[in-house]
């Protein structure tokens, strides 16, 4: 994760809206992340980043792509937000899905010369999955597509898609611009005009979820950093509760439960005396060493959350033109599950063995889920198996067992 420097003081009295930028590589996240802020910097509501500035990692600017999520703030008039922008390129889903998994509402960028491509899906059926409710979307590019036909081509198969993966393909917003040309400064009808129309769509159409402050706090771990004289540093979203300076928490999963203190909270570079729900935010803990701690864990008031290694899970297995697989496959299959911010090897048993029964996709099954190790699961969480480069299945706990 980079983590870029904002520029406001983190008052609360604007909402505080996590969102950021989805979808297929090249699409234009990145430039219209730095468009973003170049257009609300003219309002005072944004330090404007520029795109080097946010794909800063050497092999980043070197390939062109974006490979680790960063992290940005702006406001609006009536909101605060944080912006995750993610990679798009199909080796980096990984930093994908724990970039959504910040996210309360995304925009997804689809490109008018190419329209959807393959994790263009992807990445909807992952922010489903993930737990985004809602998404505006911006169709890039427009200035490369002549004719107003092919946008319009684009504009309904993405509203089609939002449909297929339980959107609402009927009314969610869809703006087109080019975030080059706002970036770049010119052509306004299709630059900044169309920046400030998308922020007004996340204005009205994304929505500030309700945050739930009275259950026990948990932070899921998405990256971990030493601050020379200061000591350790995790980041990630609070996901619920709230915890003060002193509050006591407990380290949990991959097996291990470590008790200690936070000593300090910081959200966006500014020194807070409480994180709570929704915040995308830095705890400080108590004498602990980068090493002893790691994405994928959590951060949870003691004695709140169990881990467990296994699991029983409802499960549904994609189709291969939902990008999942080809072939069916048996009872102990192993793949990658993805769950919070971790990634962990996984093994499926068919809850009710039927002899040689062969698992198609499209099935729904109930699966015994085991763990390579233990995490903080609890029932109602959703997680994603995958294969390789392959998204092949979500899942949702359903018991909790050892
Ligand atoms: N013509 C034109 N080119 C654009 C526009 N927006 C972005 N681009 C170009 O498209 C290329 C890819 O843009 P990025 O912003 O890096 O795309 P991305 O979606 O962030 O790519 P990944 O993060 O690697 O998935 C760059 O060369 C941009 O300059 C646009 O509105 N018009
Ligand atoms: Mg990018």
């Amino acid at each position: 994760m980079t983590f870029v420097r904002g520029y406001a003081v983190f008052d609360r009295s604007k909402p505080h809206v996590n969102i950021g930028t989805i979808g297929h590589v090249d699409h234009g996240k990145t430039t219209l992340t730095a468009a973003i802020t170049k257009t609300l910097a003219e309002s005072g509501g944004a330090t404007f980043m520029s795109y080097d500035n946010i794909d800063r990692a050497p092999e980043e600017r070197a390939r062109g792509i974006t490979i680790n999520a960063a992290h940005i703030e702006y406001e609006t008039e009536s909101r605060h937000y944080g912006h995750i922008d993610c990679p798009g390129h199909a080796d980096y889903i990984k930093n994908m899905i724990t970039g959504a998994a910040q996210m309360d509402g995304a925009i997804i960028v689809v490109s008018a010369t190419d329209g959807q491509m393959p994790q263009t899906r992807e990445h909807l059926l992952l922010a489903r999955q993930v737990g985004v409710k809602k998404l505006v979307v911006f169709i890039n590019k427009v200035d490369q597509v002549a004719d107003p036909e092919m946008l319009e081509l684009v504009d309904m198969e993405m509203r089609d898609l939002l449909s297929t993966y339980n959107f609402d393909g009927e009314n969610t917003p869809i703006i087109m611009g080019s975030a080059l040309a706002a970036l770049e400064g010119r052509n306004p009808e299709i630059g900044a005009s169309k920046v400030l129309e998308l922020m007004a769509s996340c204005d009205s159409w994304l929505e500030v979820p309700a945050r739930d402050l009275d259950k026990p706090f948990l932070l899921a771990v998405e990256d971990v950093f030493s601050i020379s004289g200061r000591g350790t540093v995790v980041t990630g979203r609070v996901e619920r509760g709230i915890a003060n300076k002193g509050t006591e928490i407990e380290i949990i999963g991959w097996g291990e439960t470590k008790k200690t203190t936070i000593t300090g909270i910081e959200t966006f570079h500014k020194e807070l005396d409480r994180a709570e729900a929704g915040d995308n935010t830095g705890l400080l803990l108590r004498g602990m060493k980068r090493d002893e701690i790691r994405r994928g864990q959590v951060i949870a008031l003691p004695g709140s959350i169990k881990q467990v290694a296994k699991f029983e899970a409802q499960v549904y297995v994609l189709t291969k033109d939902e990008g999942g697989r080809y072939t069916p496959f048996a009872s102990g299959y192993k793949p990658q599950l993805f769950f919070r911010t971790a990634d962990v090897n996984a093994q499926l048993v068919l809850k009710e063995e039927e002899d040689g029964r062969m698992i198609m996709p499209g099935d729904n099954c109930e699966f015994v889920v085991t763990l390579h190790a233990a995490l903080a699961v609890e029932v109602g969480n959703r997680f994603t198996l995958r294969e390789g480069t392959r998204t092949i299945a979500t899942g949702v706990v359903t018991k909790t067992l050892e």
